[in-house]
């Protein structure tokens, strides 16, 4: 019988080509007519979006990205690429593309550059630790839509998502660790995951479980003791509830409480982005200072770390174990 040949598929958001308001404009746009993102009703949603939050957050938001733009591009996409390189480096005989739900490059463009090396089965890894609807099911059902467009799909193995796998936990361990050597043991230290809406978890999304797990699986392997640690939610978006507590709303509480040392980690981000250079690293430290704090670290998103290569490594060989 004839061996199947594997290749990797890398997906992670996506990101605007450029730190201006019509490229950001483009890249919202796309991004948040995905029911899997926003999922009101089209009839409500369509004039709400083009009147409103793109006209209005487009220029506000491209400012953002200037700030945190890097000299090769979106820190997203700087990283994302650079993830592909070191996972490629690791897997000589196995082809490894990066695809972006929304923007370049398109999940299509990946998936057939997979398909003209000649893979028959593709290991889907989205680049999100917890799942959730609006993310992973996302990258699902962007590899599902261009499949559909297919007359010979090939075998494909879906990682959901990897919030406890211990080559992750011992990554995010190291991290901490390193920042812990590095600046102190801080009075908290704060994991901050992007949010949802309250509502996708009331209706099954299991993304908050998943948070939780991660979390508690990395304060057990540090030995934590539970008043050292919080969990909380940030870059929530429109008016209805979101999951709490909120990021930015406890950092500006500790100071109050006599916690002046603080250190924030991102986990559920695999590369630095707008949410964790800006609103992080950048806005919540304000807000603790402001507030009394006295030291904020921000802790990086595991990026290309030789860590976070190795989870990758086992991730996928886990799956050509699986299938072989
Ligand atoms: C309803 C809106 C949104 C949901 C639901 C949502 C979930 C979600 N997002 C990420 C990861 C990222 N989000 C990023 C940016 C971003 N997210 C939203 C909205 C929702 N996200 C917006 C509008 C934006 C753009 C910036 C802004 O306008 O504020 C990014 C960074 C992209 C970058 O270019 O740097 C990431 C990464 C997760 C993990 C998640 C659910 C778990
Ligand atoms: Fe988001
Ligand atoms: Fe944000």
């Amino acid at each position: 019988m004839k061996q199947e040949k594997f290749g990797v598929l890398l997906v992670n958001l996506g990101t605007p080509e450029a730190p201006t308001s019509s490229a950001v404009k483009r890249y919202l746009a796309e991004f948040l007519s995905d029911k899997r993102v926003v999922d009101v009703s089209r009839l409500i949603w369509w004039p709400i979006l083009n009147g409103v939050i793109l006209p209005i957050r487009s220029p506000r938001v491209a400012k953002l990205y200037q700030s945190v733009w890097m000299e090769e591009g979106s820190p997203l996409m700087v990283y994302s690429r650079r993830q592909q390189a070191a996972l490629q480096a690791r897997l000589p005989n196995i082809p490894v593309e990066l695809g972006m739900s929304y923007g370049q490059p398109a999940l299509k463009s990946a998936i057939d550059k997979l398909h003209d090396a000649g893979v028959d089965r593709i290991i889907l890894l989205p680049l999100y630790p917890q799942y959730s609807c609006s993310t992973n099911a996302a990258v699902f059902d962007g590899v599902a839509r261009h499949f559909a467009s297919m007359r010979r799909i090939p075998s494909l193995n879906f990682i959901r998502d990897y919030a406890e796998h211990p080559a992750y936990i011992a990554a995010l361990c190291s991290s901490i660790r390193a920042s812990f050597a590095q600046h102190g043991q801080p009075d908290m230290l704060l994991f901050s995951f992007h949010g949802i809406p309250q509502r996708y978890a009331d209706q099954g999304d299991d993304y908050p479980q998943r948070c939780r797990a991660t979390t508690q699986a990395v304060a057990h392997t540090l030995g934590l003791d539970a008043e050292r640690y919080m969990m909380t939610y940030q870059s929530r978006f429109g008016r209805e509830p979101w999951l709490t507590p909120f990021t930015d709303k406890t950092i500006e509480q500790l100071p109050a409480k006599g916690i002046k040392h603080i250190q924030v980690i991102c986990p559920g981000f695999s590369a630095d982005c707008l949410e964790t250079l800006e609103e992080i690293k950048v806005q919540n430290k304000e807000f603790f200072i402001e507030a009394g704090g006295e030291t904020f670290e921000y802790i990086p998103a595991l990026n290309d770390d030789a860590l976070h290569i190795e989870l990758f490594y086992q991730l996928v060989m886990e799956q050509i174990g699986r299938s072989a």
